[in-house]
């Protein structure tokens, strides 16, 4: 079985592949202070409450936070006695070669989006992904990624307001009433809320603007499905767009194949 791990600045998940589905998935906040026993000995009571018999024999990892990838490594190469693949890395082929400027580096997390987005949909598509950043990665017609727009994610705007602002609490993201607040928590909330609306709209109009041909958005990222609600911003929201795209770059690199 195929261990994914998709970790980013905020959270780190790992799931299980069997070959035909996701058998368990797993969630803890990124550290890039924790150590590759550590991260068995979680993973691993996990296993145990949630009954997963797993069979690892293979992994990938795409991380945003270079620095966790040697543990990771570790974790790999020590308990489950494999070499994972890492994205990014040179010894990691993608199905289509990015087109940006030269000596850039493309978040992993944004080429494998760009792997599952053009597999399930096909090109000239954007995939809207509401992370830590809220990132908008655009995919030419022959499925590489020609670049996209990078974004404060809502839960960094929302502590952006209460850091700098002594008399504006903590407050956690709501579908607001209305876009008039009548307390500071919902005033914040509809800044947040219809200023990210707003956010969306205005690079997808933007970045069709640019584009000669019709562009699909789809979206992926724990707060993508309440941000759809009532505005109809994207064709589909696909909770398991990053891991779907892990399974296909595995495969791509051991099979050559994506199908
Ligand atoms: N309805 C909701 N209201 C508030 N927060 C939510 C809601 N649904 C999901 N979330 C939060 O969204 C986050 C999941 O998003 P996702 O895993 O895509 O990104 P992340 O882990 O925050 O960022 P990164 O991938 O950059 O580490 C979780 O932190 C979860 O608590
Ligand atoms: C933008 C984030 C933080 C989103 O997770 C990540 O993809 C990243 O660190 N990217 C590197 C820069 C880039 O993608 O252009
Ligand atoms: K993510």
């Amino acid at each position: 079985m195929l261990l994914c791990i998709d970790c980013g600045n905020t959270n780190t998940v790992f799931s299980i592949w069997d070959g035909s589905s996701f058998r368990a998935t797993w969630r803890i906040a990124t550290d890039h202070r924790r150590t590759a026993d550590e991260y068995f000995v979680w993973l691993s009571s996990l296993m145990m409450l949630t009954k997963v018999e797993a069979q690892i024999s293979d992994a990938i990892i795409s991380s945003t936070v270079p620095r966790v990838v040697f543990n990771l490594r570790v974790l790999c190469n020590r308990y489950f006695d494999c070499r994972p693949l890492v994205v990014g890395k040179p010894d990691c082929a993608l199905p289509v070669a990015p087109r940006v400027d030269q000596g850039t580096t493309v978040g992993p997390d944004r080429l494998v989006n760009t792997v599952a987005g053009f597999d399930r949909h096909g090109g000239d598509l954007i995939v809207v992904d509401f992370g830590t950043a809220t990132t908008f990665d655009v995919i030419d017609h022959d499925g590489a990624y020609i670049g996209g727009v990078i974004a404060p994610g809502v839960n960094l705007s929302l502590e952006a307001l209460h850091m700098a602002a002594a008399a504006l609490p903590h407050v956690d993201i709501t579908k607001p009433q209305a876009a008039i607040g009548t307390n500071t928590v919902t005033c914040i909330q509809s800044g947040v809320y219809f200023g990210y609306i707003g956010l969306v709209e205005g690079i997808v109009r933007q970045i069709r603007i640019e584009r000669d041909r019709p562009m699909k958005v789809i979206a992926t990222g724990g707060l993508a499905a309440l941000f759809d609600q009532g505005f109809d911003l994207f064709a589909s929201v696909e909770d398991d767009l990053t891991m779907h795209g892990l399974v296909l770059i595995h495969r791509f690199n051991h099979k050559g194949q994506v199908a």
